[in-house]
């Protein structure tokens, strides 16, 4: 595969004061690929989807998206460039209906700085009013949630609430879409609604998806590769197939249910 990676991460180390979170954790994200990281409680999971977002800043190590090193640009800055983020803990406003959610995801696509400002002049900001309608209205019909748009979210059950978080990332128009934990505390239904949306977005809108995710069928059914990481450091990488057999992998795993 000698294609460019969309992201990669070069030997990053992070650490909390004498915590070291993660160590040397190298890895490359393919164009249109699901790539998945799982791993054990507290294996810095998160951690890696804080660092490619900006939020937290490695200690060691760099950072690329698109070819561009990132490692010390914005959070704002990345967003812009076209890297969105969902949460494990649901990040909407409750109290506004789904779409002025999903008009914020659009917004903070804007927030570029003066030339996005000037753009706010004139015919180019018409322009680009007429093109987020569009892309809101497309993002609605595709999750199918026409239906509940002038909805309270927190008036929604939960499976439709992380829906409308994920449209609400969509109007970011990312080309990588970061994921933590898309399924978590969902039944059955709404992870397999869940599951087949996140299919749908790497299909059919070719968005590269990067998702933590401890739900292992999720993970047997939709990535094409996945990086484990234990203690902080990354210790395989494959097809979902081939982490089911490692040993290594299986040994972390058995070392969590024990503890
Ligand atoms: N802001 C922070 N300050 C101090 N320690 C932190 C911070 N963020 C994460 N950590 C620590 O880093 C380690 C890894 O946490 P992280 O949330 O990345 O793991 P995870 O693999 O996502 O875990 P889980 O599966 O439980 O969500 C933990 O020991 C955690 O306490």
């Amino acid at each position: 595969m000698a294609q460019q990676p969309i992201l990669s991460m070069e030997e990053v180390s992070l650490s909390f004061g004498g915590l070291t979170v993660l160590s040397e954790v190298s890895f490359k994200v393919n164009p249109g690929e699901i790539f998945a990281i799982i791993g054990p409680n507290g294996a810095g999971k998160t951690s890696i989807l804080n660092c490619i977002g900006g939020f937290y800043r490695p200690s060691a190590g760099r950072m690329f998206f698109q070819g561009k090193e990132i490692t010390r640009t914005s959070p704002d800055r990345r967003a812009a460039m076209g890297l969105a983020r969902t949460f494990q803990n649901i990040a909407l406003f409750r109290g506004m209906t789904v779409l002025d959610n999903i008009k914020l995801g659009a917004h903070a696509h804007l927030k570029t700085g003066l030339p996005a400002a000037l753009m706010y002049w004139g015919a180019a900001h018409r322009e680009e009013m007429a093109l987020r309608d569009l892309v809101e209205k497309k993002i609605i019909d595709f999750l199918e949630i026409e239906p509940i748009r002038k909805q309270a979210v927190g008036s929604l059950a939960y499976g439709l609430q992380k829906r409308v978080e994920l449209a609400r990332a969509l109007a970011m128009r990312p080309k990588v879409l970061l994921m933590d934990e898309p399924v978590a505390g969902m039944n059955a239904e709404e992870t397999e609604d869940m599951a087949r949306f996140i299919l749908d977005i790497q299909e059919e809108q070719g968005i590269t998806i990067v998702l933590i995710e401890h739900d292992m069928n999720v993970i047997m059914d939709i990535s094409d590769r996945v990086m484990v990481l234990n203690f902080g450091q990354k210790i395989a990488e494959g097809t979902p197939e081939q982490m089911q057999s490692h040993p290594e992998v299986i040994k972390a795993y058995l070392g969590e249910k024990k503890g």
